[in-house]
């Protein structure tokens, strides 16, 4: 298995390679050559399998040589063997066709463990046998940054910073992340929003002396290894509907479009997934695209649904590239564009392709109350802001229940008290793990949003690590 970068100039390479670079250095994102493809029979012989052993045997078709099956399923057993529930991700009934997938079980309350988790020991893997350490640096809007601390922490071989916008995150996401006191992790405060975060990995990432030096790595969904890790809940979660021999739809609340691309890659894949409704806050680029082909950015706004507080949505690029034809020069050209003008009219047949799969949707924060407050008055459901999201854009898009529905449910009431008790009365509590949280030391350096300051930092951090080590 060989992976192409959508820009077409860096070399394409294997899946450890893809692993370790995140970003590939021409700015692109990483895709497989070609997308491995299951027949019905081999979706079938998926059905029933524990989630450990399902994913390791999807994931494995994006790995090559790079480990072998039975490698990888130590790795997944071991990754989701701390989860709160049995099944890892349950799907809860909501309605008659409606089911949330719970993707919230695992040590941070939120679906990137579910990634994060594996990530973690991949690296560990893939860096004792090649003897290299690396510096992994991540942007957060909330969910990202502690999920992948609690993957990386401790880590022999690993160097931790992340990048989150000072202010704008829920003070139990912001806890999470800087209450963690390991050596090997450094939070960063930036005085910004999440795109100026995600700007200035990226520009480390494309700074070749330092990334080269630093041995930069991304735990972000602009690494390729986060993608394939979160195909197999969508496998899961449709196989228990009746796919392959049923179609069914699925509702992601979305940002960054890592969630819902990878449930495109399992449609790749053959899986029959024939809608895809993406839920959005009141940042709604995604949805002006999908309504009006308006991909313009505006400054980011903060909702009741911060970790979807994104204007430019990194894993648009993957999609972007499959719609031009795997066109790497006019995916260049536009993300150029983008860039530049802060504005992309996608070429018509492009955009008309997406609009026949997609469907966007928009919920403000009073929207976001109300549809908390029906889930749990009608349903006796407790959702967060995000599920809630898309919960709602399902009864709007999707009102006649002609496919089942797989809801992602991305993370645990309890990461958003305060919104849920203004809706509900009902103040969710952290697990026990969690519940001496807001005792902790908090330890984070605030700095502007300016590269050269965090590049210093980073530098500090990674220095102050190897001379320990
Ligand atoms: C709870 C939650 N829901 C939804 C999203 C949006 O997911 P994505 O960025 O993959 O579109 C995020 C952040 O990524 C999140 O943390
Ligand atoms: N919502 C995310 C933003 C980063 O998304 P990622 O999937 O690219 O890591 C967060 O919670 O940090």
């Amino acid at each position: 298995m060989r992976y192409v970068s959508t820009r077409g100039e860096a070399a394409p390479r294997g899946f450890e390679d893809v692993l370790l670079a995140g970003l590939a250095e021409d700015g692109g994102l990483f895709l497989p050559e070609t997308w491995p493809v299951l027949t019905p029979e081999e979706w079938r012989a998926l059905r029933g399998l524990p989630y450990a052993e399902l994913s390791a045997r999807l994931i494995h078709r994006f790995v090559g040589d790079a480990l072998t099956l039975d490698e990888l399923r130590a790795l997944t057993t071991e990754a989701y063997a701390g989860f709160r529930h049995p099944a890892v991700v349950p799907l809860v009934q909501l309605g008659t066709n409606e089911f949330a997938l719970e993707l919230f079980h695992g040590p941070t309350l939120a679906f990137k463990d579910m990634a994060l988790q594996l990530l973690g020991r991949l690296f560990d893997h893939v860096l004792k046998k090649r003897g290299q350490r690396i510096t992994i640096v991540g942007a957060t809007s909330g969910d990202t940054g502690s999920a992948a601390i609690e993957a990386c922490r401790d880590r022999e071989a690993v160097d931790i910073v992340i990048l989150h916008p000072e202010g704008r995150t829920s003070e139990v996401q912001r806890r999470q992340m800087t209450t963690v006191l390991s050596p090997n992790v450094a939070n960063i405060a930036v005085q910004g929003s999440f795109d100026d975060c995600q700007d200035l990995v990226k520009a480390m990432f494309v700074d070749a002396p330092f990334r080269d030096e630093m041995r930069l790595a991304a735990v972000n969904s602009i690494n390729w290894a986060r993608i394939a890790a979160q195909i197999p809940y969508y496998a899961y979660a449709a196989l228990s509907l009746g796919a392959p021999d049923r179609e069914v739809a699925v509702s992601v609340p979305t940002g960054n479009f890592g969630n819902v691309f990878a449930a495109w890659a399992a449609r790749r894949m053959g899986l029959p997934i024939g809608k895809f409704l993406i839920g959005s806050n009141r940042n709604d680029i995604l949805v002006r695209f999908l309504d009006a082909n308006d991909m313009s950015a505006r400054p980011v706004e903060p909702s009741l649904s911060p970790s979807m507080d994104i204007q430019v949505s990194s894993n648009f690029e993957r999609l972007l590239f499959e719609l031009l034809g795997r066109d790497p020069v006019a995916t260049a050209r536009q993300m150029k564009e983008f860039r530049s003008a802060g504005r992309m009219p996608v070429p018509d047949a492009a955009w008309r392709e997406a609009t026949k799969l997609f469907s966007g949707f928009t919920l403000d924060d009073p929207g976001t109350l109300a549809e908390i407050q029906r889930l749990n008055r009608d349903v006796g459901y407790l959702a967060d802001p995000h599920t809630a999201v898309a919960t709602a854009a399902v009864r709007t898009l999707m009102p006649d229940g002609r496919l089942p529905v797989i809801i992602a449910a991305t993370a645990h009431p309890a990461k958003f008290p305060d919104a849920v008790e203004r809706a509900t009365g009902l103040r969710p509590a952290l697990p026990p793990a969690l519940a001496d949280l807001f005792s902790r030391e908090e330890r984070f350096t605030v700095l502007p949003n300016n590269l050269g300051e965090i590049e210093a930092r980073v530098k500090a951090h990674a220095r102050r690590n190897s001379v320990d080590a």
